[in-house]
């Protein structure tokens, strides 16, 4: 109970206790909340009699008082009240804020510093300087910095003279404001200078708007006293009749037709023309000073107005279907893209531009008639290089091409075979190839690009944005839209490292949301950094479009192959006998097949089976297989990789054939020899060398064939690529696997040109290209081209064409062109090596007598070297590692080495004498 009582006590205290702690603490607020209310009402009834004292209204006391005010700080006393007010309430109502302890810190100094200024300006000049002098002289005239003042300016003009004072007095003056109003003084003085800047452009702009107004106005001017002029003479010479055949004058081209560059040229012209017409001479010297003008005011912008290959006329007429697209629908925009309007309308954009499409009529007996052309051609060139073509651009150029032709007419214009009209031979009783026809292609609807060229000024405009807010300054100089991708060429400022660029592609790729941007720094030959960023919407790059192109058609070699288009819509042909062998890689889906079906479709479309014979490797099995038939085929379609293995040999044996043949009718290379068969073409002898065609092997997957056979298909294709280019062999050898064992690094030396499609890794791009890039590309024939001889390989899209196509110009040769060329000789030797494998595995099946063809030789081979190695048996007999395995083991049987040791080397057990008593024995 008691316990009880008093634990109810102890509970009472501590309310108690708490309460009267509450209580406390309440009664303490509030006198300090009294306190403070008092002092500030004191401060400000002392404040506002300092003040009055000031103007002598204060009575004795405050007359007193304001004496020592202004004896202590000088003018500074006036303000002095209120200032003082000022900090003390401030202080009292932000107790305990450490930030506001220093802004009233920062107050008093500046009201030093303020009485040090008075005292600079206002003090006592040949006062005797000490601290009693500033004193009564400021207490006595009410001027001056006082005694505070004084000693300030005494100590500062001591030290560092009447100049150093005033800096120091202003600089620490400003720290002051910044600590005050904590209000940046650099921001302050930069919105200042961007303002003055923008006003100073936004002159210059009304300033240019304004000239070429009057410009356009002299120019009419002169053309209608010309006009004029011209009728007054016409009239008089009508009258005279001195001059009864008149030259006709040129009739006087639009502004617009001179083709000009740069703000200096334009006003060159104008000058002259203003001189020649002697006209306004005032106006003249007026254009030159506002080219002065323009030259300083717009220094930096000139530099992307001259930029080379910048067109202003393409520019002028940027979106021809699309009028809005001009500066007047920009004012409409918000924003930081308003001030770079000029900026944005003068990036110079280049678009893929549509060819000539041929027409549908077509006879079957239309060809492609070759003529001579640069090796890559990427110009359009005009279509009127045959007679048939007529003279007005835009005709049809297949049409007037493809027209049969009177031979002669023909042989105007081409030195090179010209299948339908050539004159008759002799030899011409063979049947002659049939081209297949244009219309067997199909005829892709071009589709315009959706991205007008405001957007891409857009685009360009907040890429540069994007690099800048990065740090990265930059000026979009160009922009090139291709048919998968745009390339935007940026102009790095001065001092800004290419690999800051290269290093950003992430985040210009987020903000621009796009899938990938490919980044080539520096673009090859210029100085600039291209950014690819891939089109909205890709147009496809169609096959027939290619080889109905003036590129193609007018391209010299046989072995003309139509790539794509490249970047900037340019049409890219490109010659095989120049690469002289290719390497294609790319994952898988990525447009490999397609390539290669546009490679041989262009050959097919470009030669006849006597100029270029094809022998295909397709160990997938459907790729190629359509192809069987045609008369370019050696030997059918080879799908089973170990006769894969007999057909690069036969090539190989074939190679050696020629450059035997070469040698014998002192020749260097294939088109020497056929030159020299050419000459004796008229001699009637079945026998009489015959002209020796190309050959082209394309291999569709090489990795199918590396896992086979992978020693003999690595020989035989480094045999071809070192030595075939002169003997007319090339190789096409496709990939979707470009590791290292694969392409290993033999084939990869021995094979210059490349293409790579899309790939999953930087690495696998570095197998193909030995270079990153690749694992940039879309896919879908999205390529990088890099032929033998480029500095840096190109970006193209891959034409397309379809399996229907493919099928369709198949079916037209095998109808048309009597029967397959191939050859018995080839598929004989290719089936003997076939035969000779079999049978050397056969052999070591059934443990019979019959051995591989090689057994004899590997063991002599062997006793002689006195080693026994399957690597050396590889080495020198050319065989794959199964091969020279089995041959070892076959010799194992018969006693010639001993047993599999580990990593020791067998033993030799038989002399050379035993096993050629054991050969005649046995074997
Ligand atoms: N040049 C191109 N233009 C447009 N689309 C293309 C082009 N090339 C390929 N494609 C598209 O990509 C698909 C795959 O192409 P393709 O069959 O050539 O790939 P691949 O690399 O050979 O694949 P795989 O190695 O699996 O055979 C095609 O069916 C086609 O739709």
């Amino acid at each position: 109970m008691a316990a009880g009582n008093s634990g109810r006590r102890r509970t009472t205290t501590r309310k108690k206790t708490t309460a009267s702690r509450k209580t406390t603490v309440k009664r303490k607020e509030e006198n300090a909340f009294i306190r403070d209310e008092v002092t500030v009402l004191i401060l400000f009834a002392v404040s506002v009699l300092l003040l009055i004292s000031n103007f002598g209204v204060g009575g004795a006391a405050g007359g007193f008082v304001s004496r020592v005010m202004f004896g202590i700080f000088g003018i500074f006393a006036y303000i002095l009240p209120i200032v003082l007010f000022l900090v003390t309430a401030f202080s009292i109502s932000n107790r305990d804020n450490t930030i506001a302890a220093v802004k009233a810190a920062a107050m008093i100094i500046a009201g030093m510093l303020l009485c040090a200024v008075f005292e600079l300006v206002f003090g006592e000049k040949d006062g005797a300087g000490t601290v009693t002098a500033f004193y009564t002289y400021a207490s006595q005239h009410k001027s001056g910095g006082g005694a505070l003042g004084g000693l300030i300016c005494k100590v500062l003009t001591g030290a560092f003279g009447v100049v150093g004072a005033w800096i120091i007095v202003a600089a620490l003056f400003i720290i002051c404001a910044v600590v005050i109003t904590e209000r940046s003084f650099i921001g302050g003085v930069k919105t200042g200078s961007r303002k003055v800047y923008d006003s100073a452009k936004e002159d210059a702009r009304r300033y240019r708007i304004q000239a070429e107004e009057r410009r356009e106005a002299r120019r009419k001017a002169m053309e209608e006293r010309a006009a004029l002029e011209e009728e007054e003479r016409e009239g008089e010479e009508a009258e005279a009749l001195e001059q009864p055949v008149k030259k006709p004058r040129e009739p006087k081209r639009p502004r617009m037709d001179h083709k000009v560059s740069g703000i200096a040229l334009e006003e060159t012209a104008l000058k002259e023309a203003a001189a020649k017409e002697s006209l306004e001479s005032v106006e003249a010297e007026q254009a030159e000073q506002e080219a002065a003008v323009k030259k300083e005011v717009y220094t930096d912008e000139m530099r992307e107005i001259t930029l080379p290959g910048m067109d202003m006329e393409a520019d002028a007429a940027s979106d021809p279907e699309d009028p809005e697209d001009g500066q007047e629908s920009f004012r409409d925009m918000e924003g930081p893209n308003l001030k770079d309007l000029d900026e944005m309308f003068r990036i110079p954009i280049h678009r893929e531009r549509k060819s000539a499409e041929p027409e549908e009529h077509e006879t079957e007996s239309e060809s492609v008639i070759q003529m001579e052309s640069p090796e890559f051609v990427r110009e359009e060139t005009p279509a009127q290089t045959t007679r048939a073509v007529t003279p007005i651009r835009n005709v049809e150029p297949i049409s007037a091409v493809h027209t049969p032709e009177p031979a002669h007419q023909v042989q105007t214009t081409s030195q090179t075979a010209l299948p339908v009209s050539a004159p008759e031979t002799p030899m011409a009783a063979k049947p002659e190839y049939v081209y297949p026809p244009l219309r067997l292609l199909n005829q892709v609807k071009h589709t315009e690009n959706k991205d007008t060229d405001r957007i891409l000024h857009e685009t360009a405009l907040h890429l540069q944005q994007i690099l800048r807010d990065f740090g990265v300054g930059v000026t979009v100089t160009d922009v090139s839209q291709g048919p998968a991708v745009t390339r935007y060429e940026l102009q790095p400022d001065q001092g800004v490292k290419v690999n800051k660029i290269v290093s950003l592609a992430d985040d210009i790729k987020l903000n621009l949301a796009v899938t990938d941007v490919r980044i080539e720094a520096p673009i090859p030959g210029k100085a600039a950094v291209g950014i690819e960023v891939p089109n909205a919407e890709n147009s496809i790059v169609s096959f027939r479009e290619l080889v109905s192109s003036q590129e193609f058609k007018n391209h010299k070699s046989k072995l003309a192959f139509a790539v794509g288009k490249d970047i900037a819509g340019k049409i890219m042909v490109t010659d095989i006998a120049k690469m002289p062998h290719l390497l294609i890689a790319g994952a898988t889906g990525s447009g490999k097949s397609v390539c290669i079906n546009t490679l041989i479709m262009s050959l097919l479309y470009k030669s006849s089976p006597d100029e270029v014979k094809l022998i295909m490797i397709d160990p997938k099995v459907v790729e190629l297989s359509t192809y069987n038939g045609i008369p370019h085929l050696l030997i059918p379609v080879v799908t089973d990789p170990k006769k894969a293995a007999g057909a690069l040999n036969w090539a190989v044996a074939e190679m050696t054939h020629r450059y035997k043949l070469f040698a014998d009718y002192n020749v260097r290379n294939l088109a020497g020899y056929n030159e020299k068969i050419k000459n004796i073409e008229h001699i009637e002898d079945d026998t009489k060398p015959q002209k020796l065609p190309q050959i082209v092997i394309v291999v569709d997957e090489l990795a199918d064939l590396m896992m086979v056979a992978p020693g003999e298909v690595e020989d035989a294709i480094c045999r071809l690529a070192q030595l075939a280019r002169a003997a007319g062999i090339h190789l096409i050898i496709a990939t979707q696997r470009p590791s290292v064992n694969v392409i290993t690094g033999l084939i990869k030396a021995n094979m210059p040109s490349r293409i790579a499609f899309a790939v999953s890794s930087g690495v696998d791009s570095r197998t193909i290209l030995d270079m990153n890039g690749a694992e940039k590309l879309l896919g879908k024939g999205d390529m990088l081209f890099y032929p033998y001889g480029y500095p840096k390989p190109v970006r193209v899209q891959g034409a397309f064409v379809s399996d229907e196509e493919v099928g369709a110009v198949v079916e037209f040769l095998k109808e048309h062109n009597s029967g397959s060329g191939y050859s018995e000789a080839v598929e004989e030797h290719i089936n003997t090596v076939q035969t000779a494998e079999s049978e050397g595995a056969a052999g070591t099946q059934n443990d019979g007598p019959e051995r591989d063809a090689l057994f004899a030789e590997a063991g002599r081979f062997i006793i002689e070297k006195d080693k026994a190695s399957i690597g050396m048996l590889q080495r020198w007999f050319k065989v794959g590692f199964n091969r020279a395995a089995r041959i070892m083991d076959q010799l194992a049987e018969a006693g010639v080495v001993g047993e599999e040791a580990g990593t020791k080397p067998r033993e030799i057990q038989m002399t050379l004498e035993e096993f050629e008593r054991y050969l005649d024995e046995y074997v």
